[in-house]
């Protein structure tokens, strides 16, 4: 039985096959602004998107995620806490039950309906998967969703779910630029982590954004439409954030941007 996000496969099962997951820089984390040290050293981070790199969009049966093309620099990542050029690979979501839970960080114990992970990986390797198991192998920028007004950047990816409702499905989704998915204010706090869902590797430069995006309570309805089960299973509705027990809320030294 593979990984999820149930009592019998999810977050406090996933340390039987993945012992890292009582390591020492696990996310996600509890981010408690008052205990950040802001740090002058780093600098504002340097995005550049091409909507040409955008491919696809699919349902891998623990999220929805849309790949990029990743044989070029065009869709990148540089500057802030990160040194040298690291590539956009994918982005996907976290999210909840209900409105009130889904994101994975959470910040000073607050949680947001749901949190966008920008995946990108360090081009002194050769690939995203010999970069991914590499201590600065990976920087993922995450964007938090606060309920808000209809987002009409997100509504274009909610309008590919119908066609990818179960676990498997992809189709291609182009021209697709994610930088509209971004916060128009780019401060941050960041810290070195994990992957937050397995093989749970400790290989990521995180770099959390303060300022939310919105999105509709209809708008986050329709991320729980979508399935963990594939086509003729069960319908098993998605809900995707790995969130420890409260005690388990780590909160760890973080480094602020601003
Ligand atoms: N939630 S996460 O840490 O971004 N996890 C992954 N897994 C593969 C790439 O990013
Ligand atoms: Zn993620």
């Amino acid at each position: 039985m593979s990984w999820g996000y149930k009592p019998n496969n999810g977050p406090q099962k996933w340390v039987e096959n993945f012992p890292i997951a009582d390591g020492v820089r696990q996310s996600p984390i509890d981010i408690v602004p008052g205990q950040a040290s802001y740090d002058a050293g780093l600098k504002p981070l340097d995005l550049k998107y091409d909507p040409s790199t955008c491919l696809d969009i699919l349902n891998n049966g623990h999220s929805v995620q849309v790949t990029f093309a990743d044989d070029t620099d065009s869709s990148r990542l540089t500057d802030g806490p990160i040194s040298g050029l690291y590539r956009l690979k994918q982005f996907h979501f976290h999210w909840g039950a209900s409105d009130d839970k889904g994101s994975e960080h959470t910040v000073a114990g607050t949680k947001y309906p749901a949190e966008l992970h920008l995946v990108h990986w360090n081009t002194k390797y050769a690939s995203f998967s010999e970069a991914a198991s590499k201590p600065d192998g990976l920087a993922v920028v995450g964007v938090f969703l606060k309920i808000g007004g209809e987002n009409p950047n997100l509504q274009k990816l909610l309008d590919a779910f119908d066609t990818i409702k179960s676990k498997g499905k992809q189709t291609s989704f182009a021209n697709f630029d994610p930088s509209t998915l971004l916060p128009g204010c780019l401060d941050y706090w960041t810290y070195d982590g994990s992957l937050t869902t397995p093989p749970l590797y400790e290989s990521v430069t995180w770099i959390v954004c303060k300022e939310p995006i919105t999105a509709s309570s209809g708008q986050m309805a329709k991320f729980r439409t979508l399935l963990f089960s594939a086509d003729g299973a069960a319908p098993d509705c998605m809900k995707t954030a790995r969130v420890k027990n409260e005690d388990e809320l780590l909160s760890k030294w973080c480094s602020s941007s601003s």
